[in-house]
């Protein structure tokens, strides 16, 4: 667990982060939201001590990390920045092969690493372990910004917009991929994103940041269902917030028996595994009020309807 208790940094009479309390569970996400300048970066940065706190303390599993060397500290911690950090001359082998080398692993043991992390990022060893990173589009360059950051098998990633220059649709794929990595290594990830949509998608919390200080953590469900009047509920948005709840249930959740309808041949259908918002986005492009729901293997498996999606969605009291 990450404990982040009365952390308090100033930049002159400036407080950039202001009393911040915060707990973080092993193997979750928490994303720190808030506008530019809120002091999201520079709780992140004191949490591998880039930035020293004014007053305060971080411990991680119960203990002070003050009591390590930074340069130790940061070899244990993940750390993924927009803009990626690359080094430029180093190739992408090289780039992900620098802090298990730091830390004096094998040569055997890093070009394994570097095998694994290649192939978790779906990314072809020959193809491109040998490049240069000016030769890679920028997702591939936030991908192996990724993997340096995994390859010392890190138990926290601290990650600084790590998505933020991508398009739309590279950015929910690499969202994706980071979400079930991460899932399946049992990291836990410490995010900072502006963009509400990321956090509802990869966060297991939400902690709001404003002018230095933490407005509300919450699940986004919680957050979604009550946010703290004024910046909060401001942030996660007015009618869109019915959409953003759907977004965040499998049709699984909620279909119901596919006897319960009049299921036929011209039924469109969707994946179980989709999300409640795919749902109705493709009841209202297919003008049709029920789903067919699929399992893996293409089989019926039940059905969900608009009436049960409106319930849903509808506003909290
Ligand atoms: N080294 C520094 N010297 C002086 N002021 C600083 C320094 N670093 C940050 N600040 C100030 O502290 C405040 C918080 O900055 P921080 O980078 O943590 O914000 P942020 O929420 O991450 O913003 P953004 O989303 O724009 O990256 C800002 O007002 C910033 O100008």
């Amino acid at each position: 667990m990450i404990e982040l208790n009365n952390l308090t940094r100033s930049f002159g009479d400036h407080k950039a982060v202001d009393n911040l309390n915060l707990k973080v569970e092993t193997g979750e996400i928490c994303a720190l939201i808030g506008t530019s300048g809120c002091g999201k970066s520079t709780t992140l940065k004191m949490i591998n001590r880039l930035i020293e706190p004014s007053s305060g303390t971080v411990l991680i599993d119960g203990e002070d990390i003050r009591n390590q060397p930074p340069e130790q500290l940061r070899r244990k911690i993940g750390y993924a920045i927009q803009g990626v950090g690359l080094f430029p001359h180093r190739s992408v082998y090289e780039n992900i092969a620098t802090v298990p080398r730091l830390l004096g692993w094998s040569s055997e043991q890093i070009d394994a690493r570097v095998h694994e992390l290649l192939d978790l990022l779906k990314m072809d060893f020959d193809s491109f372990a040998h490049r240069k990173p000016s030769r890679l589009s920028g997702g591939e360059q936030q991908r192996i910004g990724v993997a340096r950051a995994l390859a010392a098998k890190p138990d926290l990633m601290l990650m600084d917009e790590p998505f933020g220059a991508l398009d739309p649709l590279t950015r929910e794929r690499l969202q994706l991929e980071l979400k079930q990595i991460q899932k399946l290594l049992g990291i836990t990830i410490i995010l900072v994103t502006h963009d509400i949509e990321e956090a509802i998608r990869l966060a297991d919390r939400i902690a709001v940041m404003d002018g230095g200080k933490l407005l509300q953590q919450a699940t986004p469900e919680e957050l979604l269902r009550n946010p703290r009047e004024g910046f909060v509920s401001n942030l996660v948005g007015g009618e869109e917030r019915a959409l953003r709840l759907l977004s965040l249930r499998s049709i699984s959740d909620l279909m119901e028996p596919a006897e319960c309808f009049e299921l036929n041949a011209a039924t469109p259908s969707i994946e179980a595994s989709a999300t409640l918002r795919d749902a109705l986005a493709r009841q209202i492009w297919q003008q049709s009020p029920v789903l067919r729901v699929t399992g893996e293997n293409g089989d019926t498996c039940g059905a969900i309807s608009m009436e049960r999606l409106l319930s849903l969605g509808q506003r909290p009291e």
